[in-house]
């Protein structure tokens, strides 16, 4: 780690402890008390007790070697000034001055006792253990006493890790959420989509009822079959909405004409409906800014979201519409198995089929509950948007496009829970055509011998006669279930807990950053063009480059970003810790600690900000 400029060509001195540098202080012998040296004469140069029973050593005071410490600072021309800042800000660091007990405990003496643990005593060290106050009780045992560990406060600022646990490492994926490296790539790759733009994104409105900057969310060619809807077309963007700034996944049915609008009666009751497992319903509105009568409905947008069917049923390496693709797949625990193995999805493992099944069956309920039926319980209207993580979509369209047929709303109800069946034995056959009457018996076989006879079950009793008890039959069978599931849940919040932690600390840098953005560099202010050079601010300006413009010894520069984040938490936290600042013409130096130079940071700041208040109360008087 080299951040240093060239010794030869500095008057800069390293700094380091005068107990390693003096050779007049004999090297810490044995634990003999005779040969240590008394602390008393390190720390205040001279013991008050050295003729009154204290055993240390005490070295015989020579004033040849002062002298010759004093000449040889001259020769070298040290400017090093410790430096004390103008104003005495607060800073939250406590000071170790603070830390210590003003009757300290006796027992804390015995950090240099000869049975005593060195090891507590080098802890102590610059907590005064040796003043007056610990040195008055030397005739009452002092060196004696049992050893108790005194505990100091940690300095919090400086620890900003996540929890580590042995039991969940964060290297690791867990049912629902993948390794800390890969959700921060997942996140990442969100966060560009919500902004990136489809380039097949031609010729489409500019503004949409208060929406702008239209993408599709599927690519669209000449050569690609265009999307249905039922029997509507129908294609979703990805859109801004301007009032909210948010994005939101628009769906158009092209060329739909509306009636009455009354219509429009689901989408209201849909909106009140928030579920984890449903893509939730914010708006609709009739438009005809694509130059027909369209029906568009707007969805939150779940970036990157994909749908089971590309997720499970789509064919890999195939870019033809995967409506034309409906092999025979045999499933398999989480491995692919069958002709198609080299081209069809892998098969779901049994975990995952039962994740799904919870999520859907919670999802129905909440809509039942809410009086309506979800109606797109199907591979292709249901997205994955997460690690084994999945919502309905589209929900209310259907209600709107069928509004003039009233159909009752408890046989709606029944047939989504005929889709459920139907989609799971999907999913477990790996065949989108699995639940078609002429394959049931097939179908069920195949679930049977893979995953089992609770599935199978399952699956019978959904695609079974309707019963007004369907939806609490469901989940009497479904608990054992739900409680793994509302553990893996659990344990996927924990590690989100870690992770969040690790990301704690970042505002606090970013604040400090922007403190020296208005700091550094300022052309003027208070009619002073050398403001930001004099002064506090000229500490500052040396730290900055201290911080980020070190060179090594052949001139390169230091780009280390583990410097930055150390040097900058410790600023932070206005540690007593010294650093030596470099003038840039290496004429002169400075020994300042990082508490110091928070102070000048914060009172130069707040002499920035302070000033703005000031001007916006005479305008505000002025005005007034
Ligand atoms: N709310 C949403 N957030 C993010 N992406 C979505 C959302 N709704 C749909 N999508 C994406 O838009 C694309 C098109 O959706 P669509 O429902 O038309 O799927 P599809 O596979 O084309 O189905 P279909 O064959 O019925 O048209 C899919 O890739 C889907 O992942």
């Amino acid at each position: 780690m080299d951040y240093f400029r060239p010794q030869s060509a500095s008057s800069a001195v390293k700094i380091v402890d005068p107990s390693t540098q003096n050779d007049r202080y004999p090297k810490s012998g044995p634990k003999d008390s005779v040969q240590r040296q008394c602390r008393n004469v390190m720390i205040y140069g001279s013991c008050k007790f050295q003729d009154k029973g204290c055993t240390f050593y005490h070295p015989p005071s020579d004033p040849d070697a002062s002298r010759a410490e004093e000449a040889l600072s001259a020769s070298v021309n040290i400017n090093a000034p410790v430096f004390v800042p103008k104003s005495s800000a607060d800073t939250s660091s406590p000071t170790l001055a603070s830390l210590t007990p003003s009757s300290p405990p006796p027992d804390v003496s015995h950090a240099y006792s000869e049975n005593g643990t060195a090891e507590v005593a080098d802890q102590m060290q610059g907590t005064h253990i040796y003043d007056d106050n610990y040195a008055a009780q030397f005739d009452q045992g002092y060196y004696a006493a049992q050893p108790v560990y005194t505990r100091a406060p940690l300095d919090y600022h400086l620890y900003s890790g996540p929890l580590p646990s042995a039991f969940s490492p964060a290297s690791a994926d867990i049912h629902f959420m993948p390794s800390s490296a890969s959700i921060r790539e997942t996140l990442q790759t969100r966060s560009e989509l919500i902004r990136s733009v489809n380039p097949s994104a031609v010729q489409l409105p500019e503004e949409l009822q208060g929406y702008h900057s239209l993408s599709p969310l599927e690519t669209v060619t000449v050569t690609t079959e265009r999307r249905k809807f039922g029997n509507w077309y129908s294609t979703v963007y990805k859109a801004i909405n301007s009032s909210d700034g948010g994005a939101y996944a628009l769906r158009r049915i092209e060329s739909y004409r509306m009636t009455q609008q009354s219509a429009f009666a689901p989408i209201e009751a849909w909106s009140k409906i928030r579920h984890p497992n449903i893509v939730s319903v914010c708006e609709a509105f009739t438009t005809r800014a694509f130059n027909d009568n369209s029906l568009v409905v707007a969805y939150t947008y779940h970036p990157n979201a994909q749908t089971l069917f590309d997720v499970h049923l789509k064919p890999k390496g195939t870019h033809t519409s995967h409506h034309q693709h409906q092999h025979w797949y045999a499933p398999g625990r989480g491995t692919a198995r069958g002709p198609n193995r080299n081209t069809q999805s892998t098969g779901l493992s049994e975990r995952t089929i039962w994740s799904y099944v919870v999520q859907i069956a919670s999802a129905i309920r909440k809509v039942h509950e809410a009086g309506q039926a979800v109606r797109t319980i199907e591979p292709s209207k249901i997205l994955v948007t997460g690690r084994n993580r999945i919502r309905i979509g589209s929900c209310g369209l259907v209600d709107v496009l069928m509004h003039e047929m009233n159909q009752d709303m408890a046989v709606l109800q029944q047939e989504d829970f005929i889709r459920f069946g139907g989609l799971i034995l999907v999913l477990c056959c790996n065949n989108a055509a699995a639940s078609a009457p002429m394959n049931l018996q097939k179908s069920f076989d195949l679930v049977e011998r893979a995953y089992g006879a609770d599935l199978k079950n399952l699956i019978a009793f959904l695609l079974g006669k309707a019963s007004a008890q369907k939806l609490r039959q469901l989940f009497d069978l479904l608990s054992s279930r739900i409680a793994t599931e509302m553990d893996d849940a659990l344990d996927a919040v924990d590690r989100l807990e870690g992770e969040l932690m690790s990301e704690l600390e970042n505002a606090r840098l970013v604040r400090l950053m922007a403190k020296f953005g208005f700091i550094n560099e300022r052309p003027e202010f208070a009619r002073d063009a050398r403001w930001s050079e004099t002064g506090d601010r000229y500490i500052i300006k040396l730290f900055r480059d201290y911080v980020f413009h070190q060179v090594d010894e052949y001139g390169n520069p230091v780009v280390s970003l583990s410097h930055v984040l150390t040097t900058l938490n410790k600023l932070d936290a206005g540690t007593d810790e010294k650093i030596m600042l470099v003038a840039r013409d290496e004429q002169s130096c400075l020994v300042v600690s990082y508490k110091e130079i928070k102070t000048c940071l914060e009172s130069a700041f707040s002499e920035l900000a302070g000033s703005q208040q000031t001007k916006a109360k005479e305008v505000y008087r002025g005005g007034g």
